[in-house]
């Protein structure tokens, strides 16, 4: 096959085949291996979509209760990466540590055997969010935590190693409602990034690092903390206003609006924001959600632009007290499922991902030996 044209961003290319989730389907509709996004949000936990993503069906009880068990069990930090993440910098992005720590973790307990990758995968999931709140208790606090809790749920275990107490039912749920919804996004740029390392026969753990660093950009999964940033601008819807307003003008990009592939809405948007209004009548809040409401309607207004999933998580995850810079390694402790089930989807049927660019460099012209150059 020669491509004659060039698809900048490489927008609405068909790069691969996958059956693990529908994006986009009737403009804003999104599945998981068949299951509708509305439908596991109200229904399912994380664990159960986890399992859905990973093992391709959903669990009965009985196996829902043995991988939440196995999950458990795997939270326990192995000792020698404890220095490891001490001597990061307190100071590092949050994301960085993530992406050193998935890394680290690939040197201590090295993938061998390709058999060993659905272990891989559960040990991450099971780890990330203990290795984060190692690390962040350590340079913020001054403690070394114990990581395993008795919290059955990632959303409960992540809460309470960051709070230090047992949350209650509601914010445990909307974390678990977050979670769903960023688990898995088909052919999504770090999901990618994951799919052509693992194209290369590289290891499980390099292509979630490669995911990890490429979720990190603000066009992607970056986007939930410069969403938050943004809204902290601002006193008064009005003042948003104004202010959103001036932004566009200059051109400036609006984080946490637009999609690639969604041309209407982003279902996922609607459930969590619906969530975010409840958290917000729950602590009282009379601020943040008015000024995100009145944004979201500028950006209808002036560019017709809709709110993806990042925007309303920002204010979600600030009512749970959640500070501002977990939020996108909170997006990489679900996320690493769906990186998970392409990875070994890829691995299934795997070819080289090697596209071709179209060249605009000089034509060929004579080496001019270093004396004789100006
Ligand atoms: C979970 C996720 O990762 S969801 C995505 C999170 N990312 C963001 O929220 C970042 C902000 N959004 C964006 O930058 C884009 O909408 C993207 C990156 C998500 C999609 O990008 P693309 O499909 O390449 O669209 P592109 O950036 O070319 O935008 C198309 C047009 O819409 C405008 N536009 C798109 N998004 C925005 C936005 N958030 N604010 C202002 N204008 C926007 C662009 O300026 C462009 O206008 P133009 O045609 O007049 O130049
Ligand atoms: O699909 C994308 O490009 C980004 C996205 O929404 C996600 O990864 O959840």
């Amino acid at each position: 096959m020669s491509p004659e044209t060039v698809s900048s961003g490489l927008a609405g290319v068909i790069a691969g085949r996958t059956a693990i989730s529908t994006v986009g389907k009737e403009a804003k509709r999104l599945t998981y291996r068949g299951y509708s996004i509305e439908m596991l949000a109200e229904q399912a936990s994380f664990e159960e979509v986890a399992y859905l993503l990973i093992y391709g069906q959903l669990p009965s009880s009985a196996q829902l209760r043995e991988y939440r068990e196995q999950l458990q069990s795997l939270r326990r930090l192995p000792e020698e990466l404890k220095p490891v993440l001490e001597a990061l910098p307190g100071n590092s992005h949050p994301m960085d540590v993530m992406r050193t720590g998935c890394s680290a973790l690939g040197c201590l307990e090295p993938e061998i055997d390709l058999e060993q990758q659905g272990d891989i995968a559960n040990r991450l999931l099971a780890l990330l969010p203990s290795l984060l709140l190692y690390w962040y208790h350590f340079h913020h606090q001054g403690t070394r935590i114990g990581t395993p809790t008795e919290e059955e749920s990632l959303a409960g275990h992540f809460l309470k190693l960051l709070h230090g107490e047992t949350p209650e039912a509601i914010p445990r749920r909307v974390l678990d409602v977050s979670l769903i919804l960023y688990a898995e996004h088909e052919f999504a740029a770090s999901t990618f990034a994951a799919r052509v390392t693992a194209s290369t026969l590289s290891d499980f753990y390099s292509a979630v690092t490669a995911a990890i660093g490429t979720l990190r950009g603000s066009l992607h999964g970056g986007a939930n903390e410069a969403a938050m940033a943004l809204i902290d601008r601002f006193q008064t819807p009005d003042e948003a206003e104004r202010e959103i307003l001036a932004a566009l003008a200059r051109k400036e990009k609006i984080m946490g609006f637009g999609h690639r592939v969604y041309k209407e809405a982003d279902p996922r948007n609607a459930i969590i924001k619906d969530w975010c209004r409840q958290l917000a009548e729950r602590v009282g809040d009379s601020c943040l959600f008015p000024i995100a409401e009145r944004i979201e309607a500028v950006m209808k207004q002036e560019k017709g632009l809709f709110p993806n999933l990042d925007f309303y998580v920002a204010p979600a995850y600030r009512f749970l007290g959640i500070p501002i810079d977990l939020y996108t390694p909170l997006f990489v402790c679900s996320r690493v499922a769906g990186w998970a089930a392409h990875i070994m989807e890829q691995r299934a049927d795997n070819r080289l991902i090697r596209p071709t660019a179209e060249y605009i460099g000089p034509e060929p012209r004579d080496f001019v030996p270093i004396g004789q150059r100006g």
